[in-house]
């Protein structure tokens, strides 16, 4: 028996300001520096020793790991960070406000391109190193992705592309030491989690549409050795 612990970040900058985010690398604002020391106090009532963790190479997971995890005495595991852990790629709506995204093409249009599936967002043009936002330039395309295989850079995905890089990772990773009996902490994305989850569950490709995954709550699965969910809870702070 494992435990899996899935921790979405905290509240980042462009959550705060209702922006579609994907992976343009932006920050945790203060509310989500928060969320992600709750989320570590949560993490060390339970008691819970990891052995390792994962997260992706977007700043707003890796600080929300590193701060989960020195509240919870534990920022000394081996982590590892990987591309495909991102967050889905929102294509050329990152950045773009969402409210204003649903007023342009409609409420069931950007439901449809936020939690559906199988409906792609529309493509971005071309992969540049940063963008500019707001006034404010971010990190994009730059040297990180620098192992990541020809052709294999997204100009945006939905949730099943998304599933289908995550999956490789799972599988050469993750699932490895969940059956040998580790315990395991990931600190990912909203999107990037739920492809996870409805990978570990067997959600369906419609039922999918409803699962959502709060900031900064983490996500507690007791595995079977063939990893099976045993149990689940989700850790939430009180009220
Ligand atoms: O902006 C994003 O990248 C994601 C997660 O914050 O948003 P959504 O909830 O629309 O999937």
């Amino acid at each position: 028996m494992a435990k899996l612990v899935l921790i979405r970040h905290g509240q980042s900058e462009w959550n705060a300001l209702n922006l579609f985010n994907g992976w343009v690398d932006t920050k945790l604002s203060d509310k989500g520096i928060a969320q992600a020391r709750t989320a570590g106090e949560l993490l060390a009532k339970e008691g819970i020793q990891f052995d390792q963790a994962y997260t992706s190479v977007l700043t707003r997971a890796i600080t929300t790991l590193h701060y989960a995890l020195e509240e919870a005495g534990q920022l000394w595991i081996p982590e590892m960070k990987s591309w495909r852990l991102n967050e889905r790629h929102y294509g050329a709506l990152q950045g773009l406000n969402k409210a204003d995204a649903a007023e342009k093409w409609g409420d069931e249009q950007v439901l449809q391109w936020r939690r559906s599936y199988d409906v792609l967002p529309p493509l971005l043009e071309e992969q540049t190193e940063t963008v500019e936002v707001l006034g404010k330039e971010y990190p994009a395309f730059d040297r990180r992705y620098a192992d990541v295989p020809e052709g294999e850079l997204p100009f945006g995905e939905n949730l099943k592309v998304t599933l289908e890089r995550v999956l490789p990772f799972w599988e050469s990773n993750i699932s490895k030491d969940l059956a040998a009996g580790k315990n395991v902490v990931i600190a990912a994305h909203g999107n990037s989690l739920r492809a996870l989850v409805k990978h570990i569950e067997g959600i369906s490709d419609d039922d999918i549409l409803g699962v959502e995954i709060a900031n900064g709550e983490p996500l507690v699965y007791d595995l079977a050795d063939d990893l099976s969910v045993v149990s689940k809870k989700v850790l939430k702070p009180e009220a």
